[in-house]
């Protein structure tokens, strides 16, 4: 993938450390137009090398009026007048520029959060001629300041509930947007495809892993790591060793359905290892859920560890590498990456195998999806054609009622409807009434959304039939639990999962 043989299509994304920026990175690959992301801060030295034909200039968590903002380099806008480059600002993007050119930014008095409307004022080709002036565009919003005055020769064309100018605010995660402003407003022109990133990463493996070392893969049973084995098998074959670990933090017979899974369609040999008191005994009491998350990456590398000195005690086997299913959302939300460049981004959480695994770590990391997003690995498992399943509902634990809740979306016949569904345990009590009896019991939620990638999702719709009967089951069935609660909130503003 050489940037410099497509340059004429390229679309820039700086990145000012919005948690969507991978995201729109993301949307334009799957138009099939190469775009790049690099920091928003960048010199414009490494901006005008790539010759970018559009940039993007991402949203981010600041205010443009906090000490330090970050801004483009000096020059900048010299430099994309002169050379007639599109740029379109999204969020921080659009206010950095409207507070560069002349206009005026302030706190907005409400904040706008999830899936909002705008209002068209004027039709204008961001809308391809599809919306006239009046019409309404809904559109995912994560923001608190708006602009209020627009500099010389800009024009609103668009504008939010809350009366934000949008003049291209609105989250372009919208495919529609993003194709009209690229191809209709810019010219870009499409050609580059996924396949060639596939074939490209079995290449990268081959000239990664030294031809004696040993390749050590944390297999879940989830699409990604075994998306990730079976990509590295085909670049080093038996070198290759899967480790599946029962953390005690497995679904209700998991580990059984999983190892069976593997044994019948996988084709490759997984070692399980029962890790449940290690993991149980260390978590416990822990309530926060960072520390929860650390202690988690931590146990694992430990136990790979153990793994590969096994290996080479044993078998004479040198692990060098450790392959992990990580995506690119988990490396997003987690601390930014020692090493990663990234600097203005919050943590949302520190996935185990991103932020939570531990500073001196032996084995080295192989990563292959690490750059790609949910849809974009999912699209790998077509390519791959001995990868046994398809994208199915992900989950994450306690047991008995994740167990009912998820057979009765398979029973519903809505399982294919639904990106990822699990129960959660909620550490409070309430009281209730079954069988005559008070009872002080415990509330359990159902979460259950649809998405595209896990970078923005929205809570799933059931049926009420539906909701009343699971939950009339699961308190029916489950002992101490009196209560079923839903989880309706979209992501942003929440997360998908709850710790
Ligand atoms: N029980 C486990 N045994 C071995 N490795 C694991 C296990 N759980 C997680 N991992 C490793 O950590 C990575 C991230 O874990 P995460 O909890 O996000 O997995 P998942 O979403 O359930 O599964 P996957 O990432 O495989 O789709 C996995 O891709 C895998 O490499």
């Amino acid at each position: 993938m050489d940037p410099q043989s497509i340059q004429t299509s390229l679309v820039l994304i700086l990145d000012f450390g919005s948690q969507y920026t991978h995201l729109i990175t993301r949307r334009i690959r799957s138009l099939s137009v190469f775009s790049l992301c690099i920091s928003g801060t960048s010199p414009l030295k490494s901006i005008t090398d790539l010759n970018p034909r559009v940039i993007i200039l991402s949203g981010g968590p600041h205010s443009v009026h906090a000490p330090n903002a970050p801004c483009f380099p000096d020059g900048f806008i010299e430099y994309v007048e002169s050379k007639g480059v599109f740029v379109l600002g999204i969020c921080y993007g659009l206010q950095l520029i409207v507070e560069r050119l002349g206009g005026s930014v302030r706190v907005g008095e409400k904040q706008e959060y999830g899936r909002m409307e705008i209002e068209v004022e004027r039709a204008c080709g961001l809308f391809g001629g599809s919306k006239k002036v009046g019409d309404k565009q809904v559109v995912w919003m994560s923001h608190g300041d708006e602009a209020v005055k627009l500099p010389d020769g800009f024009e609103v064309v668009a504008r939010s509930q809350q009366g934000t100018v949008a003049a291209v605010t609105h989250s372009p995660e919208g495919m529609e947007t993003l194709r009209y402003f690229l191809f209709d407003i810019c010219g870009v022109t499409a050609g580059w495809k996924m396949e060639d990133v596939l074939d490209e990463e079995i290449k990268v493996i081959q000239g990664k892993v030294g031809p004696e070392d040993h390749v050590i893969c944390a297999l879940s049973g989830g699409v990604d790591s075994t998306v990730a084995a079976t990509l590295v098998h085909k670049a080093i074959g038996d070198r290759l060793h899967c480790v599946f670990v029962d953390n005690g933090l497995l679904r209700y017979k998991e580990r059984e359905r999983v190892m069976e899974t593997f044994e019948r369609d996988l084709h490759l040999p997984v070692t399980c290892v029962d890790a449940t008191e290690q993991f149980l005994s260390k978590l416990k009491g822990v309530v926060d859920p960072e520390m929860k998350r650390k202690i988690i990456g931590k146990e694992f590398i430990c136990i790979f560890d153990d793994f590969a000195q096994h290996l080479e005690r044993d078998l004479g086997k040198i692990a060098v590498y450790l392959v992990q299913g990580t995506l690119y959302p988990d490396v997003i939300e987690s601390c930014p990456p020692p090493g990663s460049g990234r600097t203005h981004s919050h943590t949302i959480k520190s996935h185990h195998n991103v932020g939570g695994l531990p500073k001196d770590m032996k084995l080295k990391l192989i990563e292959p999806l690490k750059l790609l997003f949910k849809d974009e690995c999912e699209f790998w498992v077509m390519l791959l054609k001995e990868m046994p399943w398809r994208s199915s509902v992900r989950s994450c634990n306690i047991f008995q009622v994740d167990e009912i809740f998820i057979q009765s979306i398979k029973d519903a016949g809505i399982y294919d409807s639904i990106w990822q569904a699990f129960a959660v345990f909620l550490p409070i009590r309430s009281v209730g009434v079954q069988g005559d009896q008070r009872t002080h019991s415990h509330v359990v939620a159902l979460r259950a959304v649809t998405s595209q990638d896990g970078m923005t999702a929205d809570w799933y719709n059931f049926e009420h039939k539906f909701l009343d009967d699971v939950a009339r089951k699961i308190c029916n069935s489950v002992r101490g639990v009196n209560r079923v609660v839903q989880d309706i909130t979209s992501k942003p503003p929440s997360t998908i999962e709850w710790e």
